[in-house]
């Protein structure tokens, strides 16, 4: 197994602000270098994270016959045990818009009775923040591509994105040696346009650069840098199927999680934001570029999701196949890394 311990320097940018120029340019490169940077001054303050935290933790102790009444083989089918995508790890789903009633439908089951909204109700905050932040996200990824982008293509391509949360407990094996590293989650792309992920500080995000090496993005903290706000930086990757929409201009790269001493869990809650099901995904002639070869068919949203989601094991793990096998025509242009 290759171990790094290089980890990438991404932009922070203050999404609470209008973009600079310089911002704009930061961000650009940095999608289309790594697909991944990070985002401050979000709004969401470290107590939402710790109450998130808390009940999670409720949740993912209890006996697992319990979860398993909202697990693959239940009619809600929410909860991801161990061993589908690792051993190590275990994932709710909270779909959107409505998050407060996916929540509480999983802990009504889970506890037997009405459970009360606590968490619920966080959850449908955290959702409605995301879904917001996903869309300022996009706007300015738009501008960072091409003037005028984000007003010609904003409300034409991305007003029906929708989203959904998955809450992520990672246990790593009680003893780990010293340079034993295993896969949390195996090495995939996201199929959403971008996720936004929230990471503790116990670290192991990968992403595979262009040149093949594994590079860590570390947990980082805002409250230790000069900003005023109370909570830490997220991460926000770009997916496949911005990847596809953009042409190859912005990357969605492979990414893992691997799970390190001391052996403690891990925490992550990763938003999904994508297009509606039935959205003809196909890259603008102006985005795609004079003299620009198109580098994939049209597709239809969901009939990707399905080719990825056709097992269980493909939503999450070591995926043979991306966008690219789905929909790509023959000649796919490298990622350069400048
Ligand atoms: O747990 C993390 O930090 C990342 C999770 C992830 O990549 C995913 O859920 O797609
Ligand atoms: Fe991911």
């Amino acid at each position: 197994m290759s171990v790094s311990k290089a980890s990438v320097e991404l932009p922070i940018l203050d999404i609470s602000q209008p973009l600079s120029p310089s911002s704009l340019s930061l961000l650009a490169d940095a999608c289309r270098k790594w697909g991944f940077f990070h985002i401050k001054n979000h709004g969401i303050s470290k107590d939402i994270y710790n109450k998130l935290h808390s009940f999670s933790n409720e949740i993912f102790s209890l006996p697992s016959e319990t979860k398993l009444k909202i697990g693959p083989l239940s009619s809600l089918n929410t909860y991801t045990p161990h061993f589908i995508a690792s051993p190590f790890f275990e994932t709710l789903r909270v779909s959107g818009p409505n998050f407060l009633a996916s929540a509480q439908s999983s802990a009504d089951s889970l506890f037997n009775q009405k459970s009360p909204h606590q968490f619920s109700e966080i959850l449908q905050e955290y959702g409605d923040k995301m879904t917001e932040l996903s869309r300022k996200i996009i706007k300015n990824i738009l501008m960072s591509l091409g003037e005028g982008f984000d007003t010609k293509y904003h409300e034409s391509h991305f007003k029906n994105c929708h989203g959904y949360l998955r809450i992520n407990n990672y246990t790593p094996p009680e003893t780990l040696g010293e340079d034993e590293e295993p896969e949390g989650l195996g090495m995939h792309t996201d199929m959403s346009c971008v996720t936004i992920v929230y990471q503790d500080q116990t670290g192991g995000l990968q992403v595979k650069s262009s040149a093949g090496d594994w590079v860590d993005i570390a947990p980082c903290d805002e409250s230790e840098s000069e900003s005023e706000s109370d909570s830490e930086a997220l991460v926000v990757n770009i997916g496949d199927l911005l990847q596809a929409w953009s042409n190859d201009r912005l990357r969605s790269s492979e990414h893992r999680v691997v799970l390190r001493r001391p052996a403690i869990n891990r925490f992550s809650i990763a938003f999904f934001w994508g297009f509606e099901d039935e959205k003809v995904v196909s890259a603008p002639e102006e985005v795609v570029g004079d003299g620009g070869k198109r580098l994939y068919k049209p597709f239809v949203c969901s009939d990707y999701l399905k080719f990825r989601e056709n097992d269980e094991r493909g939503k999450f793990e070591k995926v043979g196949f991306t966008v690219r096998d789905f929909a790509g025509n023959a000649i796919t242009k490298d990622f350069e890394e400048k």
